[in-house]
């Protein structure tokens, strides 16, 4: 039996709001309508942004392939971000041609205002395992946060090559922002409101992916009553409901006490050992999280500096004098 709560995120028509986790707003070329269509997994960027090789699935963009054959035109947001209509059935799952689920190479992206623009990607190159958490580290600024919005569909690079899993599902700091209906079960469902799925399936994927962040017991809990780290843990699985292949997740620790921040961690490192077709990049400053971790980078000035095991990326950040 479904909650209230529940029923009302199958309703027809409804659509994730703009920045929720994995319903990431597309990266979206100007020079098309936002039903954005696939050439393929491999992405070519020519150095010129927008240019017809631009066309990707990404996060809740891997649905909109799906749009080009279904019927309907995508919804707009208010924040004037094209969706996919609600008659898709499934988002569109592409995976790289080899073991690694993220290849990045020569990654170069300029932020700033239409006169002055400075520098923020400058070369990326990177590569990740698929199945594992990959954890990315550096200083301020560096372009973390960035890398993980231009593989996420959020922002457009000017130009590389990216080779990605798809689709991609985002979750960010703050869960307050995320974290938006009554009950756990109605906001982990809340993203599927855009696929056509019956009552079970829905339920289905919402107990699998609570079950997953080790959330199953508060599945009918008001999510006002959950700590902090809990919220994280739903925003997690509300990504993971919509079955993506790759998990970017921005600091989601920075505002949790510790023994939320090992349970999220904890939850993270049980999605990518008991699925191995999902990957996590996981953005952090807590060198103490590297435990958890297959793998780490470490970027600076916009690009990727080290890329070793948890062992090698401490020695390395000791030798830079950092406290690890
Ligand atoms: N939309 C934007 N316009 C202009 N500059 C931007 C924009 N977004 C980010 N930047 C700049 O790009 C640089 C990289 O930002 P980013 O958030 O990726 O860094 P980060 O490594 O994640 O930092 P932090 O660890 O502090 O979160 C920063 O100097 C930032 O000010």
């Amino acid at each position: 039996m479904l909650s209230g709560g529940l029923r009302g995120a199958l309703a027809p028509g409804r659509v994730a709001s703009g920045g929720r986790r994995a319903a990431a707003p597309h990266a979206q070329c100007p020079h098309t309508d936002g039903a954005t269509s696939v050439s393929g997994s491999h992405l070519a960027l020519d150095p010129l942004p927008c240019s017809t090789s631009y066309h990707r699935s990404r996060s809740s963009c891997g649905a909109s392939t799906s749009s080009s054959s279904g019927s309907g035109s995508a919804s707009s947001l208010a924040g004037g971000i094209a969706v996919p209509p609600a008659t898709l059935t499934k988002s569109a799952v592409r995976r790289t041609s080899s073991h690694n689920s993220v290849i990045v190479h020569d990654l170069r992206l300029k932020l700033g205002s239409r006169d002055v623009k400075r520098p923020v990607l400058q070369g990326v190159d990177l590569q990740v395992r698929r199945g594992s958490l990959h954890m990315l580290l550096g200083p301020n600024g560096c372009g973390k946060s960035t890398l993980l919005k231009v593989l996420g569909g959020l922002l457009v690079p000017d130009s590389g090559l990216i080779d990605a899993d798809q689709p991609s599902g985002f979750v960010f700091q703050n869960p307050d922002h995320q974290v938006v209906m009554p009950t756990v079960a109605a906001d982990v469902a809340f993203g599927l409101g855009r696929y056509v799925l019956t009552e079970e399936e829905v339920s289905a994927a919402v107990r699998s992916s609570l079950r997953l962040v080790n959330m199953e017991d508060f599945m009918y809990r008001a999510t006002h009553t959950l700590s902090g780290g809990q919220r994280q843990r739903v925003a997690i699985a509300g990504a993971l409901a919509e079955d993506p292949k790759l998990l970017l997740l921005d600091e989601l620790t920075t505002f949790l006490d510790r023994e939320d921040q090992f349970g999220v961690l904890g939850a993270v490192k049980n999605i990518t050992s008991e699925r191995q077709d999902v990957t996590a990049i996981w953005v952090t400053h807590r060198f103490e999280e590297l435990q958890f971790a297959d793998a780490a980078s470490y970027m600076e000035n916009g690009r990727v500096v080290f890329t070793g095991t948890p062992d090698e990326a401490k020695a390395y950040m000791r030798k830079l004098g950092a406290p690890v």
